[in-house]
């Protein structure tokens, strides 16, 4: 125990020590780091990076171990094999590490910075040839009783989503739209996700509603619609298998049957990158029935 005592007072409270003074600048140092941690620990939570922590978080419970009961091999091995692990970790986890980079520069923040460079077109979130893909792709499947789910990603990544479904990253158009929801074919049952002008997955398993108001009709597609646009700031197509109606589903709200002018001009909407999306989920969350 005194061994304990020991090494947490050389290794750990001496470090705790207060300075004697706080400038501006070690506040913005803390926050700056507390900052970082909570963007790595939500990246973490969306990555396989989940597993590899638990995995460190032992490692690092041994080489303390070891440090305790002075098992001077060990702690040796650990301190240079360190610098291999690290490299490995890297090569390991390239893509995630490369997509933390890309969302990392699609934030608000970044955004923002960049706006002022930005043509008319790159601030949309999908472009205009996009929203008239959907547009067909909805109607067409709606003549002949295609049921449909679709979602736009806007600002909440669906990668959770996106996991429970098979992997596509193609381009969107109505035909392979159309095709991805024909009756009988491996991708037809679930939901589409689609990210920027790209269809990320298909199959996806979305969160029901447990909106009461919701109409008795209305089946598990339209409740899974609506599930995830409560979750999330996504907007969400459905084409009804039943009647072939045409709706679309955000902030937890089902604008049912529409024409495709009123879809065409909410999906408009929908483009636009610096939409207030907090404002748009809090208003969501009042339900509405239909
Ligand atoms: N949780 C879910 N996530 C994604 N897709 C789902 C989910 N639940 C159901 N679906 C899709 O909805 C289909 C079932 O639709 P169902 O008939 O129950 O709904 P509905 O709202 O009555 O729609 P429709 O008017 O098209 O019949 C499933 O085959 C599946 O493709």
């Amino acid at each position: 125990m005194d061994a304990v005592l020991g090494w947490l007072q050389i290794n750990v409270l001496s470090w705790l020590k207060p300075p004697k003074t706080i400038q501006v600048i070690d506040i913005v140092q803390i926050a700056l780091i507390a900052w970082l941690v909570y963007r790595m620990i939500l990246w973490m939570k969306n990555t396989r990076a989940y597993t590899l922590l638990r995995g460190i978080l032992f490692i690092l419970a041994f080489v303390v171990l070891a440090n305790l009961l002075n098992m001077e091999v060990i702690v040796w091995l650990m301190g240079n094999l360190s610098v291999v692990a690290f490299t490995a970790v890297v090569i390991i986890f390239q893509p995630e590490l490369r997509k933390a980079l890309e969302q990392m520069g699609h934030s608000n923040f970044v955004n923002s910075l960049m706006a002022i460079n930005r043509s008319p077109e790159e601030n949309k979130r999908f472009s205009d040839h996009t929203v008239s893909e959907l547009v067909r792709a909805c109607f067409e499947m709606s003549e002949v009783k295609t049921g449909a789910l679709i979602v736009l990603e806007r600002e909440t990544h669906l990668y959770e989503y996106e996991n429970t479904g098979i992997p596509l990253d193609a381009v969107v158009s109505s035909q392979l739209l159309v095709n991805i929801f024909e009756h009988n074919t491996p991708l037809h049952d679930g939901a589409v996700i689609i990210r920027e002008n790209r269809i990320a997955a298909a199959t996806c398993y979305l969160p029901l509603s447990d909106n009461m108001d919701l109409s008795k009709k209305l089946g598990t597609r339209h409740r899974a619609g609506v599930g995830i646009s409560e979750q999330s700031d996504c907007f969400v197509l459905i084409v009804s298998e039943e009647t072939g109606a045409v709706s679309y589903a955000q902030s937890g709200r089902l604008h049912a049957a529409v024409s495709p002018s009123e879809l065409r001009r909410a999906l408009q909407e929908a483009q636009k990158i610096y939409d207030d999306s907090a404002r748009i989920l809090k208003k969501g969350r009042k339900r509405n029935g239909i």
